[in-house]
């Protein structure tokens, strides 16, 4: 069964998931996720964020069928993956962050002995020259660094052809090359109409890839949206706008004439400005730059960064 592009190729609606016994709890379960919601469709790139512990592995683990849930839905490709068949994982790829490749074996082999499992898989070959396996081809697994098992882990997660790609955390422990390469097969094979899932820590990530984004907490959906949606100058944060400059050190900021802005200089020759600021300030701003024949450089109006709405979201303490 193929699910037509529009469609959703994982729903999750009000996921709850109790795990245990805990010992420290006195044999009692816990409630590890408590009504998480998310959607993920194919030919795009959607993130799952969340603090340390706030449950994004267990949320995976049950999409991918992994678990039982206790109450919920979960959808993969149509299906409830919970004891869902072969038919079922064949479509699916996983990309798992500690990789869960066998030690003893050596990449290029254990690519050609996976590919062997399927009836149609992506050239062996043609991984191994995109993911820049070649190198460390015949190499012991144990003996590769995190960043080979990472690159290994996609193309063994790949050779499937799956139409679903989740991907744990894809470019932790990748140098800046192996993360360009990993992060443009990802938007190469999300063109390719593949719903590809991913987790990540790195706001940087999520902010480069993602075309949706759902911010989980304590077990339950929080926020969601693309990041440009998440991250939108919205009324209630008007207060908190930023306008940053750079320009002749030791300016004359009290001529400036905008006492409702905070206006400060530092390091020497870059300036800040906060507050509520509007179009009117702005033209402020630049009549005292003309006045003054100042002509600043770098003139950027702030947005809030991912990372902004991630910290007030889910908090600033470490869990
Ligand atoms: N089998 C289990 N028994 C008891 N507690 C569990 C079990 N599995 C998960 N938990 C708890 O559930 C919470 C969510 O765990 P999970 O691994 O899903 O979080 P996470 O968001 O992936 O965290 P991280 O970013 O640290 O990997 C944690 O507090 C974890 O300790």
């Amino acid at each position: 069964m193929t699910v037509p592009n529009d469609e959703p190729c994982l729903t999750i609606k009000g996921l709850i998931k109790d795990c245990g016994p805990v010992a420290g709890l006195d044999g009692k379960m816990i409630r590890v996720l408590a009504g998480v919601d998310f959607s993920a469709r194919r030919g795009s790139v959607t993130a799952l964020l969340g603090a340390n512990g706030a449950g994004k592995t267990t949320t995976l683990e049950c999409a991918q069928g992994l678990q039982p849930i206790n109450g919920g839905e979960v959808r993969l490709l149509g299906q409830d993956p919970y004891g869902a068949g072969a038919e079922l994982r064949s479509r699916v790829g996983v990309m798992l962050q500690d990789g869960g490749l066998p030690p003893s074996a050596r990449p290029v082999p254990l690519l050609h002995h996976i590919a062997s499992m399927y009836a149609d898989p992506r050239p062996v070959d043609e991984l191994v020259t995109r993911l820049g396996i070649g190198s460390f081809a015949n190499s012991n697994i144990r003996r590769l660094s995190g960043g080979q098992k990472q690159r290994l882990a996609m193309a063994a997660a790949l050779i499937g052809r799956p139409e679903v790609l989740f991907l744990d955390e894809p470019s932790a422990g990748l140098d800046p090359q192996s993360r360009q390469i990993v992060f443009d097969l990802i938007s190469e094979l999300r063109d390719d109409g593949l719903g590809i899932i991913l987790t990540t820590h790195l706001m940087d990530d999520a902010q480069k890839l993602a075309d949706y984004v759902y911010i989980i907490d304590a077990g339950k959906t929080v926020a969601q949206g693309t990041v440009a949606e998440l991250t939108a100058q919205t009324d209630e944060l008007a207060d908190q706008r930023l306008l940053t400059f750079d320009a002749a050190p030791g300016l004359d900021l009290a001529a400036v004439g905008l006492p409702h802005l905070v206006i400060r200089e530092s390091p020497p020759g870059h300036y800040t400005v906060r507050g509520a600021i509007t179009p009117g300030d702005i033209a402020a701003l630049s009549a005292w730059w003309a006045r003054g024949g100042i002509l600043p450089s770098a003139i950027h109006m702030a947005s809030r960064s991912l990372e902004d709405v991630f910290l007030d979201l889910s908090g600033r303490e470490i869990r």
